[in-house]
């Protein structure tokens, strides 16, 4: 049996996160732990952000990155603010930068709290996204759900920011769809070999706009910061919005906000809050746990 290491249970706009430390041993933490944490009420998140010792000189940590189905994700806008939170006060840092399986993140907390990650660059090739079929033009691929002749949602723009994205432009509010129905049957589209985030977004103005995601092996989550990246990359790739939005997670507690911005240097940079919940130890094996008794250990 492994030996427990700390965790912090926090959010990002109600993304529900939590963010392991993992430094200084070699496992990992296992797709059983995870969807046995994801089963208790107590610690029901959307991903873990488990923080190991960095791999490549020049970086702080390297971040794994797990969903609560147990499957493993190459990026989380909302869990990475998380993290940069905890090791900002930890040590006094203010920037970090980590690894993930998709590369090498810059990230640096605000004198406000908030918090800003460059998530990267977005990736547009079909292969590299991935799609099963070849499109030119990935802004706007033939894909559609509902009836043939009057689809409820259609002609996604499909992109990387990391991990797969498709965002589908609606002109009312996210929340009035059933994203709940239609984002399990396209996450597990064929035309997604490793499925995809599914996001539909609403212009609001030339710099704004609302986003709501079905996530990739989480289903529906209050936030997905990925996906409100990758919703601003196409409103501004398709002359939607500018270059700079401050995008309304609809689903997130008081509708949240995020500040993106798609940088002339092709990097995209999210802005946005953390926040740190309680504490504990678990098991990285089995995914047993417990609450510290200083953070509020009545509640188990
Ligand atoms: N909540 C995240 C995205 C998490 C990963 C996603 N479910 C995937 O599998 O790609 C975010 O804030 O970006």
């Amino acid at each position: 049996m492994s030996e427990t290491v700390e965790f912090a249970k926090m959010n990002g706009l109600g993304n529900q996160i939590l963010v392991v430390d993992m430094r200084g041993r070699k496992d990992k933490v296992t797709p059983e732990a995870a969807i046995a944490l994801a089963a208790d009420p107590l610690t029901r998140f959307d991903q873990i952000m488990a923080i190991h010792d960095p791999k490549v000189n020049g970086t702080d940590a390297y971040i794994d990155i797990v969903n609560c189905d147990g499957t493993r994700a190459q990026a989380c806008g909302n869990g990475t603010r998380c993290v940069v939170q905890a090791l900002a006060s930890e040590t006094g840092r203010k920037s970090f930068t980590f690894q993930t399986i998709a590369g090498i993140l810059n990230a640096v907390e605000h004198e406000d709290g908030t918090i800003s990650v460059d998530m990267g660059q977005p990736v547009f090739e079909w292969n590299r996204i991935p799609l099963s079929e070849e499109f030119h033009d990935t802004s706007r691929i033939e894909l559609q759900i509902g009836p043939i002749d009057n689809p409820v949602l259609h002609s996604p723009a499909v992109m990387s920011m990391g991990n797969p994205h498709a965002i589908f432009w609606v002109d009312r509010d996210p929340m009035s769809f059933d994203l709940d129905r239609f984002g399990p049957l396209l996450e597990n589209h064929p035309m997604f070999p490793e499925k995809a985030n599914i996001t539909l977004a609403q212009v609001t103005s030339p710099t704004s706009m609302t986003t709501r995601t079905w996530e990739r092996g989480a289903g529906l989550t209050l936030a997905c910061g990925s996906a409100a990246c990758s919703a601003a990359v196409s409103g501004a790739r398709t002359g939607r919005t500018g270059r700079k939005v401050e995008v309304t997670v609809a689903s997130s507690p008081n509708r949240g906000k995020l500040v993106i911005e798609w940088r002339p240097d092709n990097h995209v940079v999210m802005t946005g809050p953390a926040e740190w919940e309680w504490a504990g130890t678990l098991n990285p094996e089995t995914g047993s746990f417990t609450r510290s008794p200083e953070a509020g250990a009545e509640a188990r």
